[in-house]
């Protein structure tokens, strides 16, 4: 059985290898990410990781296994996508300064006529930050392709002041929620470990 990754995150591919998933092949989905309106945060990242799954299915034998996720922040219930620009990174970086947002990441695992679409959310909370520490973080490009406009695993990890839940959801991949998922679909990856 093949393992298809419907993401051009590489901090998707990172955890799938970190996984023990070494076998797997890339294709990018160009699933219409437009929020559909009205949809709470955890219904859009389901709806919208399910939408990438079935992107990429055209791509995909029969019998192979495709993962999707979705990530949005999500402040005071408000969803924060990726930033289009600069300003638009500003204004949302300002708007999580000193306060507790939640991190969504929708989850969609298809194989064969199966398909199974969860999310996980993971609570984190920011030191207050000054406006030129956000300009000189917004320089480094960071934030550019990245839900809510900052990276925990990068520079961003400087603004997170406590974290409640997994922090690879945050990163883009529930990782547990994922081998929960994998393991009900009959794939160990205990033993895809064995066999590297
Ligand atoms: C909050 C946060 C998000 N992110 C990233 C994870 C996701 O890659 C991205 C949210 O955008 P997504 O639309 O979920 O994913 P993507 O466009 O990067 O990739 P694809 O649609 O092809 O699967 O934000 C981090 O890397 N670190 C963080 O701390």
């Amino acid at each position: 059985m093949g393992i298809v990754l419907a993401s051009r995150s590489p901090r998707r591919r990172q955890l799938l290898e970190q996984m023990g998933l070494r076998d797997f092949r890339i294709v990018c989905s160009d699933a219409d990410e437009t929020a559909s309106p009205g949809l709470t945060p955890p219904a859009l990242v389901e709806a919208l990781s399910a939408r990438k799954a079935a992107a990429v299915q055209h791509a995909a034998a029969a019998g192979d296994l495709i993962i999707a996720a979705d990530t949005v922040v999500a402040l005071d219930g408000r969803v924060l996508g990726k930033p289009a620009d600069g300003p638009d990174a500003f204004a949302m970086l300002s708007a999580l300064s000193g306060r507790r947002h939640q991190v969504y990441t929708g989850l969609t695992v298809v194989c064969g006529a199966q398909r199974l679409t969860e999310h996980e959310v993971t609570a984190v909370t920011f030191r207050s930050l000054s406006s030129a520490e956000i300009c000189a973080y917004i320089a480094t490009g960071e934030p550019m392709d990245k839900a809510g406009a900052y990276g925990i695993q990068g520079r961003g990890a400087l603004f997170v002041e406590g974290i409640e839940g997994d922090y690879y959801n945050v990163m883009g991949l529930p990782v547990c929620r994922l081998g929960r998922i994998l393991a009900r679909l009959g794939v160990d990856c205990a033993r895809l470990w064995s066999e590297l």
